[in-house]
């Protein structure tokens, strides 16, 4: 059961591919992320399958439909470009945005303000949107975003703009989502984002997705690496360890054989080379994301600066 079945999906603009063949299935109840640089063809991507505009080529259907805008109450959309009515008051914000998508303003208001109550907002529910923090204003859109019960959610940059702590809040309102059933995605430009919070990825450059599938897998694409630090220098233990090991001092840095940690142990036993510290580390989807899209394209990745996410 796919939320999002899309085939050969290609959008121009004046002959410039924005969207160049793209294949995605996300699964019903998954946290999908769409990871890609600036001008990867995200939002436009985005805005194809949703049925905000049709692709000059390729097939999609969202929620089992293949007229995708037919949809519309069932789903959730959080633009890129933020905007809201200064003068309208929280509530009453997230009223109206439940309305464009079929709710009632009666029920739309009650669920708004039980919204702000649970986010620790409730004192700002009469405020104008004028008079909130932009991260306060960005958390009032994302209620109104879901306060109609979408079954899909798609966040366009979800994050950016946001401190950690409202970060943090914006992650656990995703995983509750996903919790009831709902299928969300959301596009990132920030690897550890995607990393966090996602079961399946899709890697998109230059229109192009050159990774579809399970975070987990994309992890597996590469192979871990060890560490090791021996109190001698030298043995017959050293026949065990890999061809392409950097030595540095009493330290030993390889990938991981294909036979595992167990023969390169006991070798190290039996062989006296008194192991003083031994790590295995799994590549993070950072390094992942460099094997599959390339060093170039990983370094227009942005990194959230230090202390910005939890
Ligand atoms: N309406 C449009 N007319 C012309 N070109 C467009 C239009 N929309 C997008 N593009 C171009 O298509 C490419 C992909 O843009 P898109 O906004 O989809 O990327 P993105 O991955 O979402 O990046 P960003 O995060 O910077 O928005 C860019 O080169 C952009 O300039």
């Amino acid at each position: 059961m796919y939320a999002i079945e899309a085939q050969g999906i290609v959008k121009q603009f004046d002959g410039f591919r924005a969207v160049d063949g793209v294949d995605l299935k996300v699964p019903v109840g998954s946290i999908y992320g769409i990871l890609g640089p600036n001008g990867a063809g995200k939002t436009t991507m985005l805005r194809t399958l949703l049925g905000i505009i049709d692709p000059d080529a390729g097939v999609r259907t969202l929620l089992g439909s293949d007229r995708p805008i037919t949809q519309s109450r069932n789903v959730g959309y959080l633009p890129e470009e933020r905007g809201l009515y200064q003068s309208m008051r929280a509530v009453d914000t997230i009223a109206f945005m439940g309305a464009l998508r079929g709710l009632s303003l009666k029920e739309g208001k009650e669920k708004g303000r039980a919204l702000l109550e649970e986010a620790g907002l409730g004192y700002a529910a009469d405020r104008q949107i004028r008079q909130l923090s932009k991260g306060m204003a960005q958390t009032v859109q994302l209620m109104g975003t879901i306060v109609h019960d979408p079954k899909l959610i798609v966040l366009d940059e979800p994050f950016s703009g946001l401190d950690a702590l409202n970060q943090a809040k914006l992650e656990k309102m995703i995983r509750a989502q996903a919790a009831r059933g709902v299928t969300v995605i959301f596009s990132t430009h920030v690897i550890a984002h995607a990393e966090r919070l996602c079961e399946r990825i899709a890697i998109i450059a230059k229109g192009k997705i050159s990774f579809d599938g399970l975070v987990s897998e994309a992890r597996d694409r590469l192979r871990p690496q060890v560490h090791l630090e021996t109190e001698t220098l030298d043995g017959i233990w050293r026949k065990a360890l890999p061809a392409d090991t950097r030595a540095e001092g009493h330290w030993w840095h390889f990938t991981l054989p294909e036979t595992g940690v167990e023969p390169l142990l006991t070798a190290l036993v039996e062989g006296k080379a008194g192991i003083k510290s031994l790590s295995i580390e799994r590549p993070g989807l950072h390094d992942a994301f460099v094997a599959i899209a390339g060093e170039s394209v990983a370094a227009e990745m942005d990194e959230p600066i230090a202390g910005e996410t939890l």
